[in-house]
């Protein structure tokens, strides 16, 4: 996951290859609730793990059930089998719908001392209608905030289901589904009925609902969308075993991807098919309707692009709420305006998501305009796009839409703010586009710091990267492990061996893990740390056989989506295109002192007289030789750090950053 501010997205150009997707949101949290509520333990394989099912989980533990997490997106969860849960909570159920309804009602109908809250946005987001509902059959529920929404205070009902229950079906599907979980809880003695008033929408997400509580042992049943029977004697039953179908919403990104950038060959999705169970899964449909040709299996789907520009659509997106906020982004390469109708669910989402979307692909460039319920987007032709600052809104979906705008045919990268907030749904949403989107490697960018030794140049470039989300490149690492493993093999560091080091370096199984660098499985972190490794990496890095050894082992760093580099020539020799050269340098003597420091850190006594002289013998050997020499590149901004703290450091070098790209202040 991306923890970052914000991630830049390369412009992108193609995708091949095959994803697996997380389990489905929708599934999972139902299935938690079933399961907790049941008779019986029930094995919950291929879960999605992500903010929404962990509030969940966190929310039975609190309730008293069993919960063992066996692997992960594997739990177990003992059922309390109906009866009410014995303590009183507090729960916290962040942003996440599909926790706070269902629970509701459950908490309600069960009854007892419960206060459920939210984050500030859960706190906007309407309920009254289902509190409505659950007071109308006797249940106590209060508000402790705004009237209508949470936080809310559970007590205990007196509860009357003679009548038929009536709960509006216009503002979101999940109040239907929240009381058709909950009232198998009392329809013990007699049947219970549920009236739904007004239009019901998202049809598909009831129909999710029906089909898992089948799974439970529940056979509800149903006249048209109207009235539903939870029939007598009803009693919920674990299945033992279930799994979870990969996310349909999830998968609309990669439909899409597939529609737009899969060429030649089809990209895959593995763990979900056209016959799901998510109402979601027909945006395959939209998706085919714009031009893409979708092949499906039993768990598995190809995609790839048919139709180009992709065909504008008209559509009413009432059966797929979320899916349908990734046509809204299709429909930016389409061959004239696209109109998503029937979506004012949007409104009461995460965020205000019609009006998200509007005003963000309006940053782009694209002529958009938007009614209650409707939305109609322009197409953006080639000459048009502007790079972006995309801001998500804490809104995963907002987030995982606009990364397909990086596929722009103005080769413009796209900045997504606060990348994290796809941990909703899909943690490593980025990760996984990144392992299927390709592009040239000249749009992937680049940050080189170099400089003389103990100028900060690792610690700072490492900071650099962590902050932007780039890969981490310390090139010297590569030369300090070519010396190690020559000395090691017995060879001299001398220029009569330098074709034998050359081989030795061009076959050296290196990995950098996590920080951690080893050589096959032998980790030589720590080893090719000390003054003598540095010395004869020093002396290992002046043969130019070497050096063009290890050039292909540092190009392959420059991976989506992005990467900072330090060393001696990463800006002159190594990535002379590179987007920002910084020269990193400190006076000799602080930089003495800072070695010093350093091995004193590590329990290494040294003499700061002698760590200058080295030092310097050092810069001379690097700055002396022939080939890449050390030298700021003719290109480079040079930042004496000798009185500047490692912060300070950093933020000029984020700051140069910043003022080159092209996303403006
Ligand atoms: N202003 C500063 N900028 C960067 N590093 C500093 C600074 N002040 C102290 N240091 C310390 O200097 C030491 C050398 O930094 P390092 O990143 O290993 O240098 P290099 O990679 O250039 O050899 C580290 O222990 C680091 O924490
Ligand atoms: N791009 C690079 C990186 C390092 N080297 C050489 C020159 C350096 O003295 C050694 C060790 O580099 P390293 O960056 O690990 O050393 P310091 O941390 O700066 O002491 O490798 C190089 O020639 N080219």
């Amino acid at each position: 996951m991306y923890a970052t501010p914000f991630l830049d997205l390369p412009p992108l150009e193609s995708a091949v290859g095959e994803v697996a997707l997380p389990g489905s949101k929708s599934i999972s949290n139902r299935v938690l609730l079933l399961a907790a509520l049941s008779e019986g333990t029930t094995a919950v394989h291929d879960l999605l793990d992500s903010d929404d099912t962990r509030v969940m989980l966190d929310a039975l533990v609190q309730l008293g059930c069993g919960v063992r997490r066996i692997a992960p997106g594997q739990v177990e969860i003992d059922g309390l089998a109906g009866q009410p849960p014995a303590v009183s909570a507090r729960l916290f159920l962040g942003n996440a719908g599909t926790a706070m309804r269902p629970l509701t009602a459950a908490l309600a109908v069960l009854g007892g001392d419960f206060v459920l809250e939210g984050v500030p946005r859960m706190h906007e987001r309407p309920i009254g209608d289902l509190v409505d509902a659950l007071r109308a059959l006797g249940c106590t529920i209060g508000y402790l905030g705004n009237e209508g929404y949470p936080p809310l205070a559970i007590g205990r009902p007196a509860l009357h289901l003679d009548a038929p229950i009536p709960v509006r079906g216009d503002v979101s599907s999940q109040f239907l589904t929240a009381l058709l979980m909950a009232l198998p809880l009392v329809a013990t003695e007699r049947p219970v009925v549920i009236e739904v008033q007004g239009e019901l929408i998202s049809r598909p997400y009831v129909e999710i609902t029906l089909n898992l509580l089948q799974r439970f042992g529940i056979a509800v049943e149903r006249e048209g969308w109207q009235r539903f029977t939870i029939p007598a004697g009803s009693r919920y039953r674990s299945p033992g075993k279930l799994h979870v179908e990969a996310d349909a919403s999830s998968a609309s990104y990669f439909i899409a991807l597939g529609a737009m950038a899969a060429v030649e060959q089809p990209l895959r999705i593995r763990g979900l098919g056209e016959e799901s169970i998510q109402g979601d899964i027909r945006f395959i449909d939209a998706a085919r309707q714009m031009g893409a040709v979708v092949e499906g299996g039993a768990n598995r789907l190809a995609i790839r692009r048919g139709a180009w520009p992709l065909k504008a659509i008209d559509i009413d997106c009432n059966h797929i709420p979320d899916a349908a906020m990734t046509l809204a982004v299709m429909a930016l390469f389409a061959d004239g305006p696209s109109t998503l109708r029937n979506i004012a669910s949007w409104r009461v989402k995460e965020t205000d998501r019609i009006a998200a979307m509007a005003t963000e692909a309006r940053k782009l460039g694209a002529t958009v305009e938007e009614g209650p319920d409707w939305l109609r987007i322009h197409p953006l032709p080639a000459g048009a796009w502007k790079a972006a600052t995309i801001h998500t809104y804490d809104d995963h979906r907002v987030a995982m839409c606009f990364s397909l705008a990086a596929f722009n045919p103005d080769r413009l990268p796209v900045r997504i703010e606060d990348p994290k907030c796809v941990a909703k749904t899909f943690p490593d949403y980025f990760e996984t586009l990144f392992s299927v989107a390709r592009t040239a490697t000249a749009n992937i960018p680049v940050l080189c710091i170099d400089g003389p030794t103990a100028s900060g140049k690792g610690t700072v470039a490492a900071a650099v990267a962590a902050r932007l989300g780039y890969h981490f490149l310390d090139s010297g690492a590569m030369y300090r492990v070519t010396a190690l493993a020559a000395t090691r093999a017995g060879l001299a560091i001398a220029p009569e061996q330098e074709a034998a080091i050359a081989a030795l370096a061009r076959t050296l199984p290196v990995r950098f893990l996590d920080g951690r660098v080893l050589i096959g499985e032998d980790d030589v972190t720590d080893a090719i740390r000390t003054e003598e490794a540095g010395m004869n990496a020093s002396r290992v890095s002046a043969l130019p056989a070497v050096r063009d050894a290890l050039v292909a082992l540092q190009h392959g760093f420059r991976r989506l989506p992005g990467l900072v580099a330090d060393g001696r020539d990463m800006g002159t020799v190594i990535f002379p295109g590179a987007d920002l050269k910084v020269y990193l340098t400190a006076s000799a003597q602080t930089r003495a002192e800072r070695r010093h420091q350093q091995l004193l850190a590590k329990g290494i006594p040294a003499k700061i007289a002698d760590l200058r002289a080295d030092l310097e013998a050092r810069d001379l050997r690097d700055s002396s030789r022939p080939v890449a020499p050390l030298k700021p590149a003719q290109d480079a901004l040079v930042l004496d750090n000798s009185t500047a703290t490692i912060e300070q450091s950093v933020a000029q070098v984020v700051s140069w950053w910043q003022g080159k790209r092209p996303f403006g202040a």
